[in-house]
């Protein structure tokens, strides 16, 4: 027998024992109060903290009732939609944006210019980064290449480990500034290594945007249409913040709270968002569409796509996880405003590229989907499509290769994770340690048997 075997076997036999132990009866969560997930019976998050850089609403209060609304989604005081509305047509809001969750003030037209020059100087790799860092042991997850480089870029900060306001306000800069091109490069590394195709590495623009300059890099050709980087633009502008509690920017603040530096902290966040429940969620939603597209053959027959949808939901189709990816959401309840923002946006680019056959599938899921969902699930608080439902679609419509799906949603929160690390140092200055309760049994140590 091989070692592999071996250590198959072995695994496999110790699994039922870890199960065996691992497991706590749904009972012992009611009798103890423990609320799984950190989320009581409704699905409302227990309250961990407070914050002042941005606000989710899903219920309003009617006759002194909670009552499910159209989700709204507020930057440092400003509602998202009316920020990306006011962007002026013919240019780019990603930077300005930044600016206002960093520091809680919409920046002066000086202040945004100086803050964009800012930015693009700190679009620079330390000498010899892209072939000794992100060339080496190149990977197919983009999120892991780039966690790693994030890492590995701690050796070359002199002031590592300061919490100093003005320390971590440069390294987060920093870490903004160079994302998209940890992001891209490392696309460009595994598809050389990996793929066995050409390979090319474009210097980034400091007169280009950080969507421009994306789309810019990741091309052979540097070309792109002004639609397409507005487009990326928006959909940066949407996943850039979404309070503290959401996975990753939870992570921050946890890490953040032990006193650990940025790198570390940016690194766990980075580990938490790619998780397919998180902001993985819209590299699954194009597996799934690409094998509904499989299994559907009318498009526009509700029916047909009806009974594909239920058996993903049964677990009898796709990943076998049950879920329909892409809908619902822990906050959400009637609508998540982003996805109502990009749906805009989107059917805009679908009719420029040729789409409309693809749009109509993705308009019969949104529609089925949370039927569906509330139909087979206990829902208490509504479920409809959220901001990834489409986020992979237009990745797709511009020609981003599934691989930089979730490295682009990273590309944009990092804003809010050095946000709120700001914001936990500020204003904290207390170790995150919430309890277990044991339910743990003593034991007599047998004699004789270690
Ligand atoms: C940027 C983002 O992170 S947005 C979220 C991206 N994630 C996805 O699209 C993945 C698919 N969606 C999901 O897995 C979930 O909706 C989550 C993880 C986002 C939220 O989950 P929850 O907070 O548990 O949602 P909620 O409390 O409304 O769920 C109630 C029940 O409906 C189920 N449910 C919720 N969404 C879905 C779905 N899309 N497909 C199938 N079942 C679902 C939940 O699993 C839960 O069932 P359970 O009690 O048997 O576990
Ligand atoms: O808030 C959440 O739990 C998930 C989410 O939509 C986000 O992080 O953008």
């Amino acid at each position: 027998m091989g070692y592999n075997d071996k250590w198959e076997l072995f695994s496999e036999k110790y699994k039922n024992l870890c199960t065996g132990h691992d497991v706590i009866p749904d009972s012992l969560f009611k009798e103890y109060g423990v609320n799984r997930g950190l989320r009581d019976i409704n699905g409302n998050g227990v309250l961990t903290g407070l914050t002042n850089i941005s606000r989710i609403d899903s219920f309003r209060m009617e006759n002194g009732q909670k009552e499910p609304c159209d989700g709204k989604l507020w930057y440092r005081g400003y509602n998202v939609t009316d920020l990306v509305q006011h962007i002026p047509k013919d240019s780019f809001g990603f930077e300005k944006i930044a600016y206002l969750l960093l520091f809680g003030e919409l920046p002066s037209a000086e202040e945004a210019k100086d803050f964009s020059e800012l930015l693009a100087a700190g679009r620079e790799l330390p000498t010899n980064f892209t072939r000794d860092v992100i060339m080496k042991a190149s990977s197919k997850d983009i999120m892991n290449s780039m966690t790693r480089s994030i890492l590995t870029l701690a050796s070359y900060d002199d002031n590592l480990n300061s919490t100093e306001i003005s320390n971590v306000i440069l390294q987060c800069l920093n870490l903004i500034s160079v994302f998209p091109m940890l992001a891209v490069y490392g696309y460009h590394a595994y598809n050389h290594y990996d793929r066995n195709e050409s390979m090319y590495i474009h210097r980034p623009d400091p007169n280009l945007s950080t969507a421009e300059n994306l789309l810019m890099m990741l091309r052979p050709d540097k070309k792109y249409t002004f639609l397409e980087a507005k487009v990326l633009d928006v959909a940066l502008i949407l996943h850039m913040e979404h309070g503290g509690g959401n996975n990753s920017t939870f992570t921050t603040r946890v890490v953040t709270s032990s006193g650990s530096d940025t790198y570390s902290a940016i690194a766990a966040a980075m580990s938490s968002l790619k998780g397919p429940k998180h902001g993985g969620a819209n590299i699954k939603v194009m597996e799934m569409m690409d094998d509904i597209r499989n299994h559907v053959r009318d498009y526009s027959d509700k029916e047909e796509i009806s009974q594909y949808l239920s058996k993903i939901l049964a677990g009898e189709a796709f990943d076998n996880k049950g879920l329909i990816y892409g809908m619902g959401h822990a906050v959400y309840s009637l609508s998540d405003p982003r996805e109502r923002v990009f749906k805009g946006f989107v059917e805009q680019l679908a009719k420029a590229k040729h789409r409309e056959e693809d749009m109509l599938l993705y308009n019969n899921i949104e529609t089925l989907a949370p039927e569906l969902i509330a139909e087979k699930r206990k829902i208490y608080k509504g479920v409809s499509p959220n901001v990834d439902f489409y986020s992979g679609f237009v990745y797709d419509m511009l020609d981003i290769p599934v691989e930089l799906y979730t490295p682009i949603f990273a590309i944009a929160r990092i804003v809010g994770w050095s946000a709120h690390r700001l914001e936990e140092i500020v204003g904290m200055n207390k170790i995150i340690r919430p309890a277990y309760k044991s339910v743990m049994q003593e034991r007599e140590l047998p004699c004789d048997t270690l």
